[in-house]
């Protein structure tokens, strides 16, 4: 019989509710959600090590709390050597606790300050009772390079430096021996000189102790030293995956060519070409469908048949979409004019307010003919106006599919749209 994987995270999903302000109380609306994870899939088998990099709030740490039971699965599950995290028993959770360790992000909080470097490692092995605890401690130490052990033993965490703080909650993560790490910025927070030796000493011990990795971060530079396969993350969704030195030299979703792109490049007389993103990520509440990279990708897709500049339509499109959400503060915008009802004068304000960018000739003619419909108040006329004319192919969800072998990316540049898209708009995520 084939071995289970080791863990399979099998659509994973963590939505936040966010509390209801009075507002949707009187309504009875329901709150809205906050979509931290929202459909993650990946298997990690023995011996692998398996990055997951995004910007801040993409729902790294998210994932990784969900992963360790301290966040309620939404949905989607953890399969751990084949059994559901949703149908775990007590024991399997003790199991589970024992072979899944976290390293976390910061030294200086994740060492309890009034226990000893020795009674820190020694816990883990009291509270699943391991026996041979001396031996089991100094072993530890010798791997993660604090020398000679008996230096280290009866220190606290203050009378450590930050490198011998993180080198000793590697060593606790390590010393029951578990076959999964869980690494949540390992080295983010220590100096760049020892950044390095720590996560070599760091990958070196995942391979000694026959363990795996899922390594968290937010930069992409350090993951090759550490990691076979990356999977990026962007707004909870995971939108590329592939092998780590392939996708560093190719990288197919426009989101992961602006990661690559900005990675510092050693040489003084080489000039990286940059790809821009533009904005910020939106904030991951009731995101609807659709790509979620699409309002700042520098490639989304216009329709066919129309010519248009990059960043115009990217404008035309954030712009029709926070209209559908009636998040626009249009009320506010036509009472600072100083006649409230001069329509053509609400219309060039709001052009001006979110538009940088000119539009020309049928294309600026559809915007005013929206624009001079929100000025009169009707703005399902707008929309549909702006739908016609600019609804783009990326406002579909994409399904992540594969572009190559093993290489996974969710992206409509990557369809034939001929086939896929037009005739059946039932493009899921995998
Ligand atoms: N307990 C919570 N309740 C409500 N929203 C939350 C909660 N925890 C996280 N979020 C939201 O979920 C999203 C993802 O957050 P998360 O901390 O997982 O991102 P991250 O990629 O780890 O970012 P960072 O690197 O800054 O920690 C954010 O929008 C965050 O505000």
């Amino acid at each position: 019989m084939v071995d289970a994987p080791l863990l399979e995270i099998d659509g994973l999903e963590k939505h936040f509710e966010e509390s209801s302000n009075v507002f949707d109380l009187l309504m009875r609306r329901d709150p809205s959600k906050i979509q931290a994870v929202d459909g993650v899939s990946f298997t990690l088998e023995r011996n692998d090590s398996i990055a997951v990099i995004g910007e801040s709030g993409c729902g790294k740490t998210t994932l990784l709390l969900t992963l360790i039971g301290l966040h309620d699965i939404t949905g989607g599950d953890v399969v751990y050597k084949g059994t559901p995290m949703s149908s775990f028993d007590s024991a399997d959770w003790k199991e589970y606790r024992s072979n899944v360790q976290v390293i976390f992000q910061d030294p200086f909080n994740s060492l309890d300050p009034k226990m000893t470097v020795e009674e820190s490692l020694k816990e883990p092995l009291e509270i699943h009772g391991v026996g041979n605890r001396d031996e089991r401690v100094r072993q530890v130490l010798e791997d993660v390079e604090l020398r000679p052990p008996e230096k280290y033993l009866k220190r606290k965490p203050m009378n450590l430096s930050g490198g011998e703080k993180q080198r000793v909650a590697i060593g606790r993560a390590l010393v029951l021996e578990p076959d999964v790490i869980l690494a949540d910025e390992p080295v983010s927070m220590l100096d760049v000189s020892t950044q390095a030796s720590v996560l070599r000493m760091l990958k070196g011990l995942i391979d000694d102790y026959d363990a795996s990795m899922i390594y968290i971060s937010h930069d992409l530079s350090t993951v090759s030293y550490i990691s076979e396969v990356v999977n990026v993350m962007y707004l909870g969704r995971i939108v590329e995956s592939a092998a780590t030195e392939r996708l560093l030299d190719d990288p197919k979703h426009p989101y992961t060519e602006a990661l690559v792109s900005a990675i510092p490049v050693p040489d003084p007389h080489y000039d990286r070409p940059r790809t821009e993103m533009s904005g910020a990520p939106r904030d991951p509440i009731d995101l609807g469908e659709g790509c979620r990279f699409r309002d700042r990708c520098p490639k989304v897709i216009p329709p066919d048949d129309l010519a248009v500049d990059q960043a115009a339509y990217r404008e035309v499109m954030a712009f029709r979409e926070a209209l559908e959400r009636d998040e626009l503060p249009l009320d506010r915008i036509r009472e600072s004019l100083d006649d409230p009802g001069d329509r053509d004068a609400f219309a060039a304000a709001i052009h001006n307010d979110y538009f940088s960018t000119e539009l020309s000739g049928e294309n600026a003619a559809t915007l005013d003919s929206a624009l001079a419909a929100i000025a009169g108040g009707d703005h399902e006329t707008a929309i549909e106006t702006l739908r016609e004319r600019f609804e783009s192919v990326c406002e579909i969800t994409p399904r992540s599919i594969e572009a190559e072998a093993d290489w996974h990316v969710a992206c409509h540049q990557y369809y034939d749209h001929d086939r896929q898209v037009t005739e059946d708009h039932a493009i899921t995520t995998d």
